[in-house]
């Protein structure tokens, strides 16, 4: 079994490459089912994600190969739109293959979707999409079907703002008659992303990036060229890193616009920060100051980068409090916290982190992406070693993370351990 050796490492300085988004890169690559010519698309990250992709386009018949970062599909020859339950579960975006082939095929048969468990994650919304614009949706027990003779245009308004089911709209509606319009849709910068390189290949979408987006249908779709946004959800991380001890961590190659509500925050609890054209640098003066953070939906604090930021806040002397409103039960990295040392209480979906003490080195487990980052963020500032284990959910969502982090001198350590070698608790959680 592989863990992660954290040891106790001072101030981090460096700088580091951020990588392709996770998150856009899944839309994008269901997004190229659309196209009626090859798509090529650069930026895509090497991680777990993007290989189940792989094979779920294997057996739909689309022509996929990952060269470095750069990924060449053919979508002309797509054959099925069966998607073994067993993929679409193992992450979140398979729901982005239900919109696409249903747009292009008429008739998806799809598992539920997986990726990390917040106890809640409905698809209400993607079904409201689907209906909508005219199909027949049945739900099996570990599958659901989605059909439409044809797909005509509606005005959608969503119950809540979903950046997965705005995207799913857009893909569901690219291709059906006549306009679509999407009303309280999410802003975030994957969705507009989605829609860039959607319209590069001839689709027409308009207003992405606002409440409110317009979808004329088209009936044929060129391929096309497009570069990913980088991870701003990475790069949050990586700058929170500088707070830690009081160290200078730049980030290469993001959009700092996309950071705005992070930024403010890291400035809030007393660190430094300076943006280029396409980079931004964190300074950590070593003291930190508490602060009150409510997550939100773009442009509000994300929820993904709640966890790493927990992490930091252990080192802000006094109080903080910290609301999730997103995902109210995405606490799973507070009671590994506490095996460190950490205070926290937690009362509904409020967090209260009493920060300054010291953390001591121990086991911890991460249950997805980000508590991984987080429990990294906690390792390499705690006294002595920490192992983390569960490092398959923190490569979902990082390539390299070691390598990243020891770009900014973390002693991070990638182990092969026996599961008896575990200690008795841990061996039990697997
Ligand atoms: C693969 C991917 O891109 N994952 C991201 C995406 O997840 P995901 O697309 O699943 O998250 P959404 O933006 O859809 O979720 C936002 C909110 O809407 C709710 N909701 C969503 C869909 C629905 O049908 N019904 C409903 O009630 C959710 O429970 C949540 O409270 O956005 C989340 C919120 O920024 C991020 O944490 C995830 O990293
Ligand atoms: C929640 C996340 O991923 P997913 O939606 O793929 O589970 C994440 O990237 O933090």
């Amino acid at each position: 079994m592989k863990i992660i050796q954290a040891e106790y490492s001072g101030p981090l300085n460096g700088k580091v490459h951020i990588p392709g988004s996770k998150n856009s890169s899944l839309a994008l690559l269901a997004a190229a089912c659309l196209a009626d010519d090859i798509v090529t698309l650069e930026g895509i990250p090497r991680i777990d994600d993007v290989r189940i992709i792989a094979g779920i386009s294997r057996d739909i018949g689309m022509e996929l190969k990952q060269e470095g970062h750069q990924v060449v599909i053919d979508p002309r020859w797509i054959h099925s739109a069966v998607i073994d339950p067993g993929k679409a579960s193992s992450f979140r975006a398979s729901y982005y293959f239900a919109g696409a082939l249903l747009s292009k095929i008429g008739r998806v048969t799809i598992g539920f979707p997986g990726g990390d468990d917040f106890v809640s994650r409905p698809i209400d919304q993607h079904i409201k999409v689907f209906q909508a614009l005219g199909a027949q949706v049945h739900i099996h027990h570990d599958y659901y079907i989605v059909e439409a003779a044809e797909l005509k245009g509606a005005d959608i308004y969503f119950d809540t703002v979903t950046c997965g089911a705005t995207i799913n709209a857009m893909l569901a509606a690219v291709r059906a008659k006549g306009r679509t319009q999407l009303h309280n849709a999410a802003v975030d910068p994957e969705v507009v992303d989605t829609a860039n390189f959607l319209n590069r290949l001839g689709a027409r979408i308009y207003g992405a990036g606002t409440e409110r987006i317009r979808i004329e249908g088209v009936s044929y779709l060129n391929g096309g060229m497009h570069t990913v946004i980088p991870d701003r959800l990475i790069a949050g991380a990586f700058l929170m890193a500088a707070g830690l001890q009081g160290g200078q961590v730049t980030v290469k190659d993001v959009i700092p616009e996309h950071l705005g509500a992070c930024l403010a925050k890291l400035e809030e609890v007393g660190m430094h920060v300076e943006c280029g054209e396409s980079h931004i640098t964190a300074y950590g003066t070593g003291k930190l100051k508490a602060t009150r953070i409510r997550t939100g939906m773009y442009p509000g604090f994300a929820t993904d980068l709640q966890q790493p930021m927990t992490s930091l806040l252990l080192h802000a002397k006094g109080k903080s409090i910290v609301t999730e409103r997103i995902f109210p039960k995405r606490f799973a990295h507070v009671p590994q916290l506490r095996r460190l040392g950490a205070e926290i209480e937690q009362r509904q979906e409020s967090i209260f982190i009493r920060g300054g003490l010291p953390l001591q080195g121990g086991w911890v487990h991460a249950t997805d992406v980000r508590a991984g980052t987080c429990l990294l963020l906690a390792g390499i500032a705690a006294e002595g070693t920490t192992f983390v284990t569960g490092v398959e959910h923190i490569e979902r969502g990082y390539e390299d993370v070691i390598g990243s982090f020891r770009a900014i001198g973390a002693k991070l350590y990638l182990r092969e351990l026996d599961a008896q070698e575990l200690p008795g608790r841990m061996h039990r959680q697997g």
